[in-house]
Order: C-alpha cells, then structure tokens, then sequence
C-alpha cells in the first residue's frame, strides 16, 4: 500500500508576510488537486499537515513559545498560539470538505509530548485509525507540552517526518513526503534549484540553506532539509516543490516530472 504524506507550508496557504492572512483561493486549488489525486489511486492513503503561517507563527514569536513557558502571561501566549493554528487549520479544513475531501482534523497538542524541545512521547493512534477508516487525517505545526520547559511548539515537518517513520516501521507501506511551499525547490548559493539532494552532496548544499525570510519560529529551509535528509536515509522519498505551480503536488504524489528538489537516500 501507498502513503503520501503532503505538507502544505505556511508560506503556501497563507501571506506570511502580512500577519493573520490566509490564501483561501490557494487552498481551494491544492485541495481540488487532492481530490484528483484520490480519483486517480483510490488505494493511496493520505496524510494532509499544514503549516501555521503568519497565524501562528505570529503569537508563537510575539510570546517566544518555543522556549517554554513559566509566567502566566507566557502560558496564557501559548494557549493563543493553539488558537491561532486552528483558527488557520479550521479554514483549511471547511475548504478540503467543500470539496469533498473527508478530512478529520487532529490536533498534534493531543497526540505529543516533549522534553527540551525534542518529542519525547507519541501518541498516532487517532491517525492510524482515522488511515484505517479511510478518513484523512489532517494534522499541524502546533504547540506541544514540554516536560522540562512546559511548553513549545512542534513544526508540521517535525511531525510528519515522525509520523513517516511510525508508518515505515509497520512494513505495511510505500512511503513518500512532498512539501509544496511558496519556494520552487532548495535554492544552491547561485540561486539556481537544486534537483536532488542526497547523503553525497549535502555538505556541498548545506552552505546555501538558510531560515525563512518571513517570521518563522521553526527553523526554516535549514531545519526542513535536515530533516528531510533523516527520514530519507529509511528509504523515504521527500519532494520540496513549489506549490503555487498548478498540478506541481499532482505531478509529485502521482510519481510523474515534477519541477523541485527531490531529497533522496542516494
Ligand atoms: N537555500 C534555500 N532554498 C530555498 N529557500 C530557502 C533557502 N534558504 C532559505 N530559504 C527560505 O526558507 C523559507 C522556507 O521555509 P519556511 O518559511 O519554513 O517554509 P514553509 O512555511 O513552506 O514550511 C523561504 O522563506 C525561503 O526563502
Ligand atoms: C505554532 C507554530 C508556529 C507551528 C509552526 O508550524 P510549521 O513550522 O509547520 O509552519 P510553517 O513553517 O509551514 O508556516
């Protein structure tokens, strides 16, 4: 069986240079892409995350929740930063069932737990079930409690690259993770993109990655391709394509010429 996990970045589905703006004319298309997608092969799952954009990377930055939290003005920040990503994944979700996409959404602040930043403990049961149900699971970037810290945010390519890796190790699946941004790829130092992106070039491309130009509290390119590169080394194939382009998500999940950059084992 085939599983695609498809992250739509914040940067993608919202102006994440103009706080709290959602591209809602963006998110139709992509979710109109989706249902194709489905039409085409019935038999692949789907796992949906989308980022959380100029909502809530806002607050998130505004109350610096990824280091925790200790004052009440600093928990009460972190309860605002939930808001704020479903009040985003909320639109995103009305759309995908507007077109008859059935999505459930699924807050990852039910399903996680971290230590010092780092998830500690997973909970993928409700995913796994909704998978089972043929339902699509609709996960993103969130806030997370924290055991030492109280609280920080986990990042909608933290968690589906987690998930990923849940899913491998059932052996039950053919695994792919395509993330469509407002970008057309990694960018090389000469601004050219680069097409594949292996254990073998990487310390030739490191130099050129870099954190988002917009307010982003995660990481940006840097941390995605890292990230990428980890969970290509299990054998998953990452896509880093430019979501804007029209039938661009289409081309990568149904395995056909895709315009990006393909994170690959070797
Ligand atoms: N080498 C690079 N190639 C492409 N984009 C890069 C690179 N270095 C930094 N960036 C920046 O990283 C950002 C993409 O990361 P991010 O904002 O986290 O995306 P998303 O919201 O889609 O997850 C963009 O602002 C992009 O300009
Ligand atoms: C609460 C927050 C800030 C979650 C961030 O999620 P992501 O890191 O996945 O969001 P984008 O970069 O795609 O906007």
């Amino acid at each position: 069986m085939e599983l695609a996990l498809i992250k739509l970045g914040g940067s993608l589905i919202t102006d994440k240079d103009k706080p709290y703006t959602a591209r809602p004319e963006v998110m139709q298309r992509l979710a109109r892409e989706i249902n194709y997608i489905r039409n085409q092969n019935p038999n692949l799952k789907l796992i949906i995350g989308n980022g959380a954009g100029s909502f809530g990377h806002q607050s998130a930055k505004k109350y610096n929740t990824i280091e925790g939290f200790i004052s009440p003005y600093e928990k009460l920040g972190f309860c605002l930063v939930h808001q704020d990503v479903l009040d985003l994944n909320l639109l995103l979700a009305k759309i995908l069932l507007q077109t008859g996409l059935p999505v459930v959404s699924l807050p990852p602040l039910t399903m996680a737990i971290a230590k010092n930043k780092k998830l500690l403990e997973s909970n993928f049961s409700s995913v796994e079930n909704s998978l089972a149900a043929d339902l699509i699971p609709l996960v993103f970037g969130d806030v997370v409690l924290d055991k030492a810290i109280g609280g920080t945010i986990l990042s909608t390519d933290t968690l589906l690259a987690e998930l990923a890796k849940y899913f491998l190790f059932q052996n039950k699946y053919k695994i792919i993770l395509i993330n469509a941004g407002d970008y057309p790829g990694v960018r090389d130092r000469n601004g050219k993109v680069i097409s594949l992106i292996t254990k073998s070039n990487y310390s030739e491309v490191e130099a050129a990655l870099g954190l988002s130009h917009s307010v982003d509290v995660t990481g940006g390119m840097k941390k995605k391709v890292e990230e990428f590169l980890a969970i290509s080394s299990l054998g998953i194939d990452c896509w880093i394509i430019d979501g804007n382009i029209s039938d661009n998500l289409v081309q990568a999940v149904l395995g056909k010429p895709t315009s990006g950059t393909l994170i690959r084992e070797f």
